[in-house]
């Protein structure tokens, strides 16, 4: 597990290890450029030639420590400023001053040499608005140098990227590898942020846990070695009622896919066993291409006898995938939303159902909390907000924390970077496993699917639901490594999820 950072969270932990704890501030910025250096050599680049590119801030201190480090090692290091020496920060004057006694030069104007690097330490997290004038021209120069061959090294986030946001301020720096201190922010995460990032690597200065002094981050992500204490652990002696037995509600006439793609999900994901509710005309094409589901197929409308019958035997229900909006699909919400017993995830048109009723909106909302788990995507969750897409590109996260409120349960909310909230909690999950290969029909069915397959194993819904998630885009990197982005399917994905969970897992 790992946390996010917003810029103020960092200020507060770097704020803290100073005074509090007592690590001189020039410690830590002596750490920070040693660890690039670190970084560097664990990559095997070495540069001969180096422009450093420094702001007035801390992150231009940085910079000019790590070029002078570079020149220790032995490279010829050009040095470049830019901004209002009065707002220069202590910590970067006291470089400068090192760096002048050391016989450094500062380049009183942008040399346009050949560099093999290029170290961007122009703004870090301190970067408060769009960039403009002169260093504007300085981010075009340096990505007309990378475009040329260099190397493109940002430290702490490429300059232009909002920290917290992901957004650009104007323009950025298109890094190959930018190294960050303490913690990611979530700036290296979040798109467009994400693609400027390059290579990220994280690099330990001195800032640690004990300076959360008003609790966690907001944020974080889970790593490939949390599977091992993540995934639920196998029970030797259990039978397939002991893996969980789940309810799928999906499918209609001219959708049977959404049962193939989320029933095979449920089971690959380690549940016991999986029932399907669908239409009738969904019976051959199930039993002959999934035949380890069991069925309850109807002509016209469902019996809510047989569908009683099936949710007392469940120990999980997912509704909604490929069941349309119309033929009795609205009674048929309503009848499984007031059945409370059990943990429930609903996506797709039992969303679109939720948001085109509000009974049906308020009933859900009535389960309570821990017995609901929702994955709109972007249409999904702006239909159930009844807002537009401006409004998600503002502030997607608020939007997502009110409609886990709204609905007292976890939203997994899915797009690039699928954030999973929960209501009364303040962290929240964000994903950054998989990639746009999964954009592909079907994909979404798979993960209701993984969820639900994992909370039949006794999984909490907030957890679950963020192990979906990560497992998921897990298995949407095996995928793509084998078929490529461009040609992978929903149900290469489902494939893959054993093997992630085994190679990754306890077993
Ligand atoms: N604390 C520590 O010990 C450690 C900190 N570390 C390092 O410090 C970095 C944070 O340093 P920081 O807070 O000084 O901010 P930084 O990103 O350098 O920039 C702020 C300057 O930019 C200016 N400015 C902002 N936006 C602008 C714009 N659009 N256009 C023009 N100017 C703009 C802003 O001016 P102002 O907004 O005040 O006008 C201010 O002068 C962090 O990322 C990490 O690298 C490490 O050494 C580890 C130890
Ligand atoms: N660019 C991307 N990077 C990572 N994951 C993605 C990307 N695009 C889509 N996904 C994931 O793929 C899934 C798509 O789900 P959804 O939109 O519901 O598809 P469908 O309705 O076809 O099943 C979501 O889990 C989403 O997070
Ligand atoms: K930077």
């Amino acid at each position: 597990m790992r946390y996010i950072l917003k810029a103020y969270e960092m200020k507060m932990y770097d704020g803290d290890t100073i005074e509090r704890i007592g690590i001189p501030s020039m410690v830590l910025m002596e750490r920070a450029a040693l660890s690039v250096i670190e970084s560097l050599s664990e990559r095997n680049l070495m540069p001969q030639k180096v422009l450093v590119v420094a702001g007035m801030g801390n992150n231009g201190g940085d910079g000019l420590a790590v070029g002078r480090l570079l020149a220790e090692k032995g490279a010829e290091v050009a040095f470049y400023m830019a901004g209002n020496p009065d707002k220069m920060t202590e910590e970067t004057r006291r470089q400068l001053f090192i760096l002048k006694n050391l016989g450094f030069s500062i380049q009183s104007k942008l040399e346009l040499a050949e560099y093999d690097m290029v170290v961007d330490a122009l703004f870090g997290i301190g970067l408060s608005r769009n960039v403009e004038g002169e260093y504007l021209t300085l981010i075009r120069e340096m990505n007309r140098l990378g475009k040329k061959g260099a190397f493109l090294l940002s430290l702490d986030i490429p300059s232009g990227v909002c920290a917290d946001t992901g957004r650009i301020l104007g323009e950025a720096v298109q890094a190959n590898l930018t190294v960050t201190f303490a913690y990611a922010k979530r700036g290296h995460f979040l798109y467009p942020g994400r693609e400027y990032t390059g290579k990220l690597m994280v690099k330990d200065i001195g800032i640690t846990e004990s300076s959360f002094l008003k609790g966690r981050p907001g944020a974080f992500c889970y790593e490939k070695e949390d599977l091992h204490r993540l995934l639920p652990k196998r029970k030797p002696w259990g039978n397939k009622g002991t893996f969980g037995k789940v309810l799928l509600v999906a499918g209609s006439y001219d959708m049977c896919g959404a049962c193939v793609l989320c029933g095979k999900s449920i089971l690959r994901a380690g549940a016991g066993m999986v029932k399907i509710i669908t239409p009738s005309c969904n019976r051959i094409i199930l039993q002959e291409t999934f035949p380890e589901a069991m069925l309850y197929t109807f002509e016209d409308k469902p019996h809510m006898e047989k569908v009683k019958n099936s949710l007392d035997w469940a120990d999980v229900v997912v509704a909604g995938p490929g069941i349309g909006m119309g033929n009795g699909t609205k009674e048929l919400m309503e009848y499984l939303l007031k059945d409370k017993r059990c943990p429930m995830v609903i996506d797709a048109d039992g969303l679109n159902l939720l948001a085109a009723h509000q009974d049906l909106f308020e009933l859900a909302a009535e389960r309570g909390e821990g017995k609901l788990v929702i994955t709109p995507h972007p249409g999904e969750l702006l239909r159930l907000m009844k807002m537009d897409m401006e409004v998600y590109k503002e502030d997607r996260e608020k939007l997502i924390f009110t409609l886990a409120k709204g609905l007292h349960c976890v939203v997994a909310a899915k797009d690039a970077v699928t954030l999973v909230a929960e209501n009364g909690r303040e962290e929240i999950y964000m994903n950054t496993s998989g990639n746009d290969g999964m954009a592909t029909a079907g994909s979404g069915d798979a993960l209701a699917g993984i969820i639900g397959g994992l909370l039949a194993q006794g999984m909490d819904c907030f957890f679950g639901a963020c192990l979906g998630v990560y497992l998921h885009g897990l298995a949407g990197e095996e995928a793509a490594g084998k078929k490529g982005r461009y040609g992978m399917t929903a149900l290469d994905l489902v494939k893959e999820l054993p093997f992630v969970m085994t190679f990754y897992g306890p077993n």
